[in-house]
């Protein structure tokens, strides 16, 4: 195999015009008919990838896992899970994305281990080994003899977890997790954890990986009096993360999965001095685009983003709807988890943890023009955009299945045999394809949707390719618009190559709206799609614009 081991460009901030696209190997396509999803099986799905439009590969974790939560509860750093093939099918696979002008990121649990690992079952053993010697990896986790320290920390799965202490049974002592208590936190605190996951991702790096997303960051340190996230000494940890990818593969990408407030998540983009990572999801803003539909008030996103502290120039945000977990409602206040819930959870078995465990396409009742809309938004407001797997040909969810795994159901390739994900029996699927009357495999899928020219698959991929078109959406600064109509979002990003203006209606009624857009008087807007020219901008800058429902315009003004 001799096709590139990495995609090169002039550009080292490439990530900052990159569409995303997150899956899981394991139910994306099954190359070998196990019923479960493999590295040969998604080698062979990369045209499809690469003609929808994106850049960037985001692989759920792969690695050995007793797979506790779907292999967040990672076993062995270096591995691959024998369900997905062998670590040849993984570097056949990364040479022909890249051969493809496609990057690959990773995804770096850093946080935790499986209870599984080797590591954590070697420090089972206590701190003295039979024959008097210190265990050394003892100390590669947190231990308590009362279960009673870092009082303040919330527990994360409130909906499995009581406390974030488990006692070890053969230990006799208290091992600390914030996640599951199959999932033992490593000890950050220990240098030799550190360098123990730093040469972790050397081994990936070395393939030829293009960087990770970094896995639960808030919460590598632990500090009595405090709620054990976001700790000076966390982001020194990660600053030397940063520190290594620079020096030695320069050109790579760590992305932060931190879950926190504006002015927390934004530390983890470091300084420009001392950088830390290059890219932070936009939490908090996702929720509001939801609650800015049902709602028909588009305040919440404004306020939100005019939050967003300044960040490094090597920075960039990540933008999303939907992910594997559940729609975290951790962002919002107490009164817009209730409303949210309310709005979009109306089925108890529809709400997990601190969110709703549903995909995209049924959150928005099936509505093409509410999926547009949002999608529309997402690829205009400032940040890199990462797409759901399957949220382009509108898959359903199967809320019956236990956790997070009824977001997860295999891809939908055809109408054939388990939609084509895998020859297998059905029983044998890892998950179960989903087959319901409205978003079974038969009607929803990928062959489908190539056929008609008028599906959610082609206008995404179209939207995409607009998008490509004008790099102001990548790195272009933004301003609201001051408008009379609450339910309208107008926006324009701005740069030296354009200027766009973003109008959304997020209302379920057509609407009007005056835009006060005076610092553009005389500019003739133009629509992206079509090139058709609008009305003039007059000279007191008040411009009315009519929006059906749940429309949209993308503007040129220059
Ligand atoms: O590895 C443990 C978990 O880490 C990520 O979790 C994030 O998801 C949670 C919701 O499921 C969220 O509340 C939390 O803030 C995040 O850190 C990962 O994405 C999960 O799949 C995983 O279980
Ligand atoms: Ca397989």
């Amino acid at each position: 195999m001799t096709s590139p081991a990495t995609v090169t460009t002039a550009a080292p901030e490439w990530y900052k015009s990159a569409v995303f696209y997150e899956l899981s190997v394991r139910t994306f396509a099954d190359g070998n008919g196990d019923g479960k999803g493999d590295f040969p099986g998604l080698t062979a799905k990369l045209d499809y990838l690469k003609n929808l439009g994106v850049d960037v590969l985001w692989l759920l974790p792969w690695f050995p896992s007793p797979l506790r939560d779907d292999g967040y509860d990672v076993a062995d750093y270096r591995g691959i899970h024998p369900d997905l093939g062998t670590l040849e099918n993984f570097k056949v696979f990364l040479a022909e994305a890249h051969g493809r002008g496609l990057r690959v990121i990773g995804d770096l649990v850093t946080n935790h281990t499986s209870s599984d690992h080797a590591w954590f079952q070697e420090a089972r053993k206590g701190p003295k080994l039979p024959d008097g010697s210190d265990n050394p990896y003892f100390d590669y986790y947190v231990w308590s003899d009362t279960g009673s320290e870092y009082g303040e920390a919330r527990i994360i799965f409130v909906d499995t977890e009581t406390s974030n202490w488990t006692r070890d049974e053969q230990s006799g002592r208290f091992y600390w997790h914030r996640f599951f208590s199959s999932q033992p936190d490593l000890n950050y605190d220990n240098p030799k954890v550190v360098e123990e996951l730093l040469s972790a991702a050397r081994f990936w790096l070395d393939l030829g990986l293009d960087g990770f997303r970094v896995d639960a960051v808030p919460y590598l340190i632990e500090r009595e009096g405090t709620n054990c996230e976001n700790l000076p000494e966390t982001h020194d940890i990660l600053k030397k993360m940063r520190r290594m990818v620079d020096a030695e593969y320069p050109g790579r990408l760590l992305l932060a999965e931190a879950n926190q407030w504006p002015e927390d998540v934004a530390q983890y983009f470091g300084t420009e001095e001392d950088p830390e990572f290059h890219m932070c999801f936009n939490f908090p803003v996702m929720p509001r685009l939801y609650m800015s539909l049902k709602k028909e008030d588009t305040t919440s996103i404004r306020e939100i983003m005019g939050r967003l502290p300044q960040i490094p120039s090597f920075g960039q945000w990540c933008t999303f709807l939907r992910n594997h977990d559940e729609l975290t409602l951790e962002m919002v206040t107490e009164e817009e988890r209730a409303f949210m819930y309310a709005a979009y959870a109306p089925q108890a078995e529809m709400r997990m943890n601190v969110g709703i465990r549903r995909r995209l396409t049924p959150l928005l009742d099936n509505d093409r023009r509410r999926i547009e809309l949002l999608n529309s938004v997402l690829l205009a407001l400032p940040g890199s955009p990462i797409l759901y797997y399957g949220d382009e040909i509108g898959m359903g969810d199967n809320i019956s299945l236990f956790d997070r795994n009824g977001v997860r159901t295999p891809m939908q390739w055809n109408a054939g045999l388990n939609g084509g994900f895998s020859t297998a029996a059905r029983e044998a699927c890892f998950f179960p394809p989903i087959d319901d009357m409205v978003y079974g495999f038969e009607r929803v899928n990928v062959v489908a949707a190539e056929r008609d020219p008028g599906s959610l698959l082609h206008w995404t991929s179209r939207i995409l390719g607009l998008r490509r078109q004008y790099p102001t959406f990548a790195t272009g600064d933004l301003h609201f618009i001051d408008t009379d109509n609450r339910a309208v979002l107008a926006f324009v990003r701005q740069d030296q190559n354009a200027t766009l203006l973003i109008v959304s209606n997020f209302a379920a009624t057509p609407q009007s709206v005056t835009l006060n857009l005076a610092q553009f008087a005389d500019k003739t807007p133009m629509t992206l799609a079509g090139g058709s020219n609008f009305p003039a901008i007059p000279q007191d800058g008040g411009y009315t614009l009519a929006l059906g429902r749940h429309d949209y315009y993308w503007l040129k003004l220059d």
